[in-house]
């Protein structure tokens, strides 16, 4: 039970340290509290909360992988390397598309209902 809340622990850890070092991590933090808000308000369905959830989730799940990615090549390579650019690059990459997924989804549900 103890080994079990202590990986707890260092998950929250893992979490306080993306939302202190990363803006972006912040930031998408901040839209998804807004998206669900926005949600509340107009009383969205099961099925597009499910969405709107699974797109927040997968958003900041990009953002963690990605600095954790970050974390790993400022380690093994502190100098500058062309390598280690283009590994930054493709995971930052790989946010982006899961940010514009997000943004499509968000759009998709809640556009029309705005208007
Ligand atoms: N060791 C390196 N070698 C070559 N290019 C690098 C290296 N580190 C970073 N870069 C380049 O600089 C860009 C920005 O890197 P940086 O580490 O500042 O990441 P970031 O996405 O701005 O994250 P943060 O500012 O939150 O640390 C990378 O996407 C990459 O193109």
């Amino acid at each position: 039970m103890k080994r079990f809340l202590k990986s707890f622990f260092y998950a929250f850890k893992g979490l306080a340290y993306a939302f202190k070092t990363q803006l972006n991590f912040k930031i998408h933090c901040f839209s998804g509290v807004l998206a669900i808000a926005l949600g509340l308000y107009l009383n969205l369905s099961i099925t597009e909360w499910l969405w709107i959830i699974l797109a927040i989730a997968f958003v900041l799940i990009m953002e963690l992988i990605n600095t954790a990615i970050e974390v790993l090549v400022d380690l093994v390579s502190p100098q500058q390397h062309t390598k280690a650019g283009a590994i930054k690059d493709i995971s930052a990459a790989a946010v982006l598309i899961s940010a514009l997924l997000a943004l499509s989804i968000g759009l998709l549900i809640f556009v029309p209902k705005l208007i």
